[in-house]
């Protein structure tokens, strides 16, 4: 298989460490598009820790420099590097996992990846990321008259650098404080690195102006937690999910990690789950 990936930060240096074991096998090639400054010490990276990971490697600053056509590309940059790199990749029928699905948030972008995806041909592939239970909400959503209302709780730290600050004094809180309540297109397009599963769950669900979103700085969260409902005339449900932040990136849970995995193994296996 040969892999590209968008972005070499948390997410990526996670999963490089886990692909080797997971898929039993290196990869023919990883292509990595990293930002201009970044390059060469992606490159020394690649070379001291994963060099197991592939049997060749380049990296580049943009996505149609990649040497020969990738099998499939991972988005694990930031909002930015959606609109940037991924509707070239799909125009050219190369299918792409996007991580930060709040970019979809801008009707503009979202509009711009399904016309390059099929273009192309391609697959826009959005993982569940750090939550669970998506399959059954995009599945219930055709029968329609769906209602989704998430809440996003992580500790103070994790909002560091957010419009969260301007709400709430976060290295003084001591209990739980709600910043912000909107529709999840708000929440997605304010808090790019931490609301993008509020972006999931509307496009799997009635969409970024009918999903509600409630978001907490919390001293006594236990991680990451990612509360949903959804109530629709087929069944209805409730979930609760409590990540572990990631070791490189506190706003991350690292479970986004395993689930872009998940979406490796199943292109590469023979069983899809
Ligand atoms: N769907 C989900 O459940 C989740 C999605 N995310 C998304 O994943 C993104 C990445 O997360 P982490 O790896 O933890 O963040 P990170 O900040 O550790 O890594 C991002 C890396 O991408 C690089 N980058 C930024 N723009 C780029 C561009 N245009 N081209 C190439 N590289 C670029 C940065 O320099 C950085 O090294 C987040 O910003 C967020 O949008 C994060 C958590 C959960
Ligand atoms: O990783 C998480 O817990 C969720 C997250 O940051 C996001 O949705 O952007």
């Amino acid at each position: 298989m040969h892999l590209g990936l968008i972005g070499f930060g948390n997410i990526a240096t996670t999963l490089l460490e886990l692909l080797p074991e997971a898929l039993g096998r290196p990869l023919e090639r990883l292509s990595v598009v990293s930002m201009p400054a970044d390059a060469e010490p992606v490159r020394s990276r690649l070379a001291r820790d994963f060099s197991a990971v592939a049997r060749a490697f380049s990296v580049v600053c943009s996505s149609d420099q990649m040497e020969g056509r990738p099998d499939l590309v991972v988005e694990c940059a930031g909002h930015g590097a959606v609109s940037s790199h991924v509707p070239g990749l799909l125009r050219a029928g190369i299918d792409v996992v996007v991580v930060s699905v709040g970019a979809l948030a801008e009707p503009r972008i979202e509009a711009e990846l399904k016309e390059a995806a099929r273009a192309g041909n391609a697959r826009l592939i959005l993982p569940a990321g750090a939550i669970g239970g998506v399959d059954l909400l995009s599945a219930l959503k055709v029968a329609g008259d769906v209602k989704v209302s998430y809440r996003g709780i992580k500790p103070p730290a994790a909002w560091a650098g957010t419009p969260a600050e301007r709400a709430v004094d976060l290295e003084r809180i001591r209990t739980a404080h709600v910043f912000f309540s909107g529709t999840a297109r708000e929440a997605a397009s304010a808090y790019p690195r931490n609301a993008n599963v509020a972006a999931t769950l509307a496009l799997a669900g009635p969409g970024f102006d009918a999903t509600e979103v409630t978001l907490v700085a919390d001293p006594s969260a236990p991680g990451n937690v990612h509360e949903y409902s959804v109530a629709s005339p087929l069944a209805s449900y409730a979930v609760r999910i409590e990540n572990r932040p990631s070791a490189g990136n506190a706003k991350t849970s690292v479970s986004t990690v395993y689930s872009v995995l998940r979406e490796i193994r199943n292109r590469a296996g023979p069983l899809v789950i």
